[in-house]
């Protein structure tokens, strides 16, 4: 959720560890990032959600310094990533799980990070454990399969032990066991009061796993907030053989209540969260409920309808793509050691 105003910002609210503001990039006459703000919250994992295409990794990119903004700015912990004095210590990012050197182990992979920046081996061997990958460390990273890179590449931007980790596709190419773990782990990770931002083009992906979203489609936003308001009021969904009389019943008993059609014969939908309230109402009017369910919002529908829309149809795919490449970031941007390291587009 934005966080409000200095001045109506409730006492525990704390500054937010990422703003962007205002950004975009254009490359060509293309506008792949356009005009974006959004702020992402410590000790809050945050979904940075869009279709493909639609500018999150060049969103992130630009937060990391490695390629330069068209205007606005990126900031982590009130600056820019170039300005910060210990980045390592401040960000870790991994951008891309493939870029290794494939005749490297893990383990030098990380110790060669780890050297570069004073840090100790002792870190790397706790943090091959931590991301369970201790058996694979002295295998070559060449061999190491999709997941495994991904937990290597989360054990690189781990080095530093840093306050803020932007993950770009975290859970690709893990399998459901891989994901719950990574649920788990920044989760915990989260606790201890880190700011987490994990991009995702699909909602599902990452509905269990975070607390707030920021959802773009061609490059613009179109939806920030926490996954409960992504999910709205709570509803529940009742079935009887006698709707008008649940209905009259139920807001007689000061639940709003209405036929919900679409749910099939005989659903009503009620206002509340409150399963137990619903039922003794039914059951105090002498009216028999077959059915009795929280009414969840269909969010695959809702990501779809805000990102999909017949306006937003993605102008980032096709022609304009097909004929720019992406091309490398120039030589003298600045970036992040992990990301460069862990692979960057
Ligand atoms: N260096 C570049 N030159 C030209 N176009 C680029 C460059 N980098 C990205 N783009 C284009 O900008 C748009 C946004 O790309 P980006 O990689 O940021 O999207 P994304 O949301 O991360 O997508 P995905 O989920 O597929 O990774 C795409 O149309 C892409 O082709």
């Amino acid at each position: 959720m934005t966080v409000p105003a200095t001045a109506e910002r409730p006492p525990q609210a704390r500054e937010a560890a990422i703003v962007v503001r205002d950004l975009s990039k254009k490359f060509g006459d293309f506008v792949a990032v356009d005009h974006l703000t959004f702020e992402v919250q410590p000790g809050r994992i945050t979904g940075f959600l869009g279709p493909n295409g639609a500018g999150k990794t060049t969103t992130l990119r630009m937060l990391l310094g490695l390629i330069r903004p068209s205007s606005g700015t990126g900031l982590i912990n009130g600056v820019t990533y170039a300005a910060l004095p210990r980045p390592l210590e401040t960000v870790g990012a991994a951008l891309e799980a493939t870029n290794f050197h494939p005749g490297r182990t893990g383990r030098d992979h990380l110790r060669v990070l780890a050297a570069t920046h004073g840090i100790p081996d002792s870190r790397v061997d706790e943090l091959l454990t931590l991301v369970g990958i201790p058996a694979a460390a002295n295998k070559r990273a060449g061999g190491y399969s999709m997941g495994m890179r991904q937990r290597l590449g989360l054990a690189a931007a781990l080095l530093g032990d840093p306050e803020v980790l932007v993950l770009d596709e975290p859970s690709n190419g893990l399998d459901p066991e891989g994901i719950r773990w990574l649920r788990g782990f920044l989760r915990h990770l989260a606790s201890e009061g880190k700011t987490i931002l994990i991009s995702s083009h699909q909602l599902s992906e990452v509905e269990q796993t975070v607390d707030d979203v920021v959802i773009i489609a061609n490059g613009q936003l179109v939806r920030q907030g926490t996954m409960d308001e992504l999910h709205g009021e709570p509803a529940a969904l009742v079935r009887t053989s006698d709707s008008r009389g649940l209905i009259t019943a139920l807001r007689a008993g000061g639940l709003p209540a209405l036929d919900e059609p679409a749910q099939g014969p005989g659903a009503v939908r009620v206002g509340t969260g409150n399963l137990a309230q619903v039922g003794d109402l039914a059951l105090a009017a002498g009216i028999p409920v077959h059915e009795l369910r929280v009414l969840r919002t269909d969010l695959e529908r809702l990501y779809f309808q805000l990102t999909e829309a017949p306006e937003r149809q993605n102008r980032n795919r096709g022609e304009v793509a097909a004929t720019a490449p992406p091309t490398a970031a120039p030589p003298s941007t600045p970036g992040p050691a992990a990301a460069t390291e862990g692979g960057q587009r």
